[in-house]
């Protein structure tokens, strides 16, 4: 097995004044490349909280997370944002697409960021496999909901990343257009390789994942 994500006992506390809220507890969890793995779990029980550690956005109060061979705690700033911007792309239920720029600028935008040329060919290749190509010169405000989540996903594909963090991708979609990004998302992995992990409340959304788990008392099961 070859192993992308690793976390060990990891916790995580917010401050809400006096109050101490555990989101995570001694939680473990590993992605082998090329898996796809659902999160589920209850309102609250820190499913977004454990994307943005795995994701590296935010950091864990105690306990370990490598991506890869790296193990984020002993990188610094600059390492860790380089290693996030070649190596995760992430999906949000809102899209947040940039609305002044059209969508083929949207797609290259984490490129941009990073300093990077765009593949065009590449990033061709993920508009048409999107159905966006002959779009790509329109605006967000022009497009759908689900379009505009195909759009965000050609995003998160841009910069050819090993792993997509999505959370709640189809959250904000009718049941039809869900399915429809689920499609999308699984046959990128099969296409690219690519790590998937997904938080959803979707039953049906999970069912396209090779595995399901249940975050419930800050540990996943
Ligand atoms: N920045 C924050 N400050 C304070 N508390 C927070 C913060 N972020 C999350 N929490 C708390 O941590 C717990 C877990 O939140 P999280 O957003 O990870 O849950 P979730 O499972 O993703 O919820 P939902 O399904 O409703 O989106 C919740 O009790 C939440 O109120």
């Amino acid at each position: 097995m070859d192993t992308i994500i690793r976390m060990k006992h990891v916790s995580k506390s917010y401050q809400l004044g006096l109050k101490s809220i555990q989101a995570l507890k001694n939680l473990d969890f590993t992605a082998e490349r090329g898996e796809f793995v659902a999160v589920m779990g209850r309102s609250g029980s820190g499913k977004s909280t454990f994307l943005k550690i795995a994701g590296t956005l935010e950091d864990a109060d105690e306990g370990k997370v490598w991506i890869g061979e790296k193990e984020i705690q002993t990188l610094s700033r600059q390492e860790r944002c380089e290693m996030r911007q070649g190596s995760i792309g992430f999906v949000f239920q809102k899209y947040q697409l940039l609305q002044e720029y059209t969508i083929w600028d949207n797609v290259c935008m984490p490129l941009y960021i990073a300093h990077q040329n765009p593949d065009r060919d590449y990033i061709q290749q993920i508009l048409e496999r999107a159905g966006l190509w002959e779009r790509c010169m329109d605006y967000p405000e022009e497009l759908s909901g689900g379009e505009q989540q195909r759009v965000a996903i050609a995003r998160a594909m841009a910069a050819k990343p090993e792993i997509i963090l999505a959370d709640e991708p189809t959250g904000n979609l009718d049941y039809r257009t869900g399915q429809e990004i689920m499609r999308m998302l699984r046959a990128s992995r099969e296409m690219y390789l690519q790590t998937i992990v997904m938080v959803t409340h979707d039953m049906e959304s999970a069912n396209y994942a090779d595995r399901i788990v249940i975050l419930e008392d800050g540990k996943l099961r």
